[in-house]
């Protein structure tokens, strides 16, 4: 049984979407867009035995947009963040990051890329401090060499203080200031994720990817992480691909959502246009919408 995003019409379920638009700067819809697309997959084809993730997958996202995917569970939503992000390499089709294309995207070469992502379940160092959990957020986009590194000059020192500094930057934005010398195991959960969402952005990514950055939160905290998502495109410009299964905060953040089901992407559009879909509402029903179309559904 599919997860139930919608009630009997296209109405969210319990949650109000325009709360989630946070107040202050906001852009609207297109603003950022530029001509050419940061993310672009063509015909994107994944299988697992006999099992289809993803099927003829084409999806663009202008940059500095907000765009959802969603879709019931085993829709292929964390499928296709995994082949943006080079973790699975698709049986067919190609991805175009900023312009590059590749068959099966280098997973060592995101952060050079411009990509970062955050996971569908925690992924902190918990030993580790706050601070310490964002400025590792860094290392990947370090160039300097591993003796340059050892030794600690030049390069290697440039480049730790700019860790340093990005971070600092980095939790004033985020308003992490007050917890960033605790434990990152011992913060409430909601913080964790906002941790998370500090050591993507760190890395100053053109692109972020965003899995369940909301599972599990109460509203009141996903509120805070939407405000902050939004408030992190609008301040940085960057582009954002968020999976998200709370569509009170999808229809609310994102400039465009592409609903997914079966691993097929079956609509693509505005909250608006999405919500008001016949075959978006039948996917997360799972029933056939033949009495008012005399069939024709
Ligand atoms: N590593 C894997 N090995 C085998 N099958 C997989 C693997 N990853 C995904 N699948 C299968 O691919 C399909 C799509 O899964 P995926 O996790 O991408 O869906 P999803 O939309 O993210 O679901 P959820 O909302 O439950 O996280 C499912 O049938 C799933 O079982």
């Amino acid at each position: 049984m599919p997860d139930l995003f919608f009630e009997a019409g296209p109405i969210p379920l319990g949650v109000d979407p325009v709360a989630f638009v946070p107040a202050g700067r906001t852009a609207p819809v297109g603003e950022h867009a530029a001509t050419s697309a940061a993310l672009r997959l063509e015909g994107i084809e994944l299988s697992f035995g006999g099992v289809t993730a993803l099927s003829g997958v084409d999806l663009s996202i202008a940059k500095g947009e907000i765009r959802a995917v969603i879709g019931p569970n085993g829709a292929g939503k964390s499928s296709l963040v995994n082949v943006i992000s080079g973790l699975y390499r698709p049986d067919r089709g190609r991805v175009w990051i900023g312009g590059r294309s590749f068959g099966h995207v280098p997973t060592a070469r995101l952060a050079r890329l411009g990509v970062a992502r955050t996971f569908q379940n925690l992924a902190l160092f918990k030993g580790l401090s706050v601070r310490d959990n964002i400025v590792l957020g860094r290392v990947d986009a370090a160039r300097s060499t591993f003796v340059e590194q050892l030794v600690g000059l030049g390069r290697a020192r440039r480049e730790r203080e700019d860790a340093r500094a990005r971070a600092d930057a980095i939790i004033g934005f985020l308003g992490l200031g007050a917890v960033s010398e605790r434990l990152a195991g011992t913060l409430a959960y909601g913080l964790q994720k906002r941790v998370e969402l500090a050591r993507a952005l760190v890395a100053s990514p053109q692109l972020l990817l965003l899995d369940e950055p909301m599972a599990g939160m109460t509203v009141t905290e996903k509120r805070e992480m939407a405000h902050f998502v939004r408030a992190a495109r609008d301040e940085f410009g960057t582009t954002i691909l968020l999976i998200e299964h709370d569509i009170g905060v999808v229809l609310g953040l994102s400039d465009r959502v592409a609903v997914f089901d079966h691993g097929r992407k079956i609509a693509d559009g505005t909250p608006a246009e999405v919500r008001g879909d016949r075959a978006v509402i039948d996917a997360y029903l799972g029933v056939a919408h033949d009495d008012d179309t005399g069939g024709q559904a």
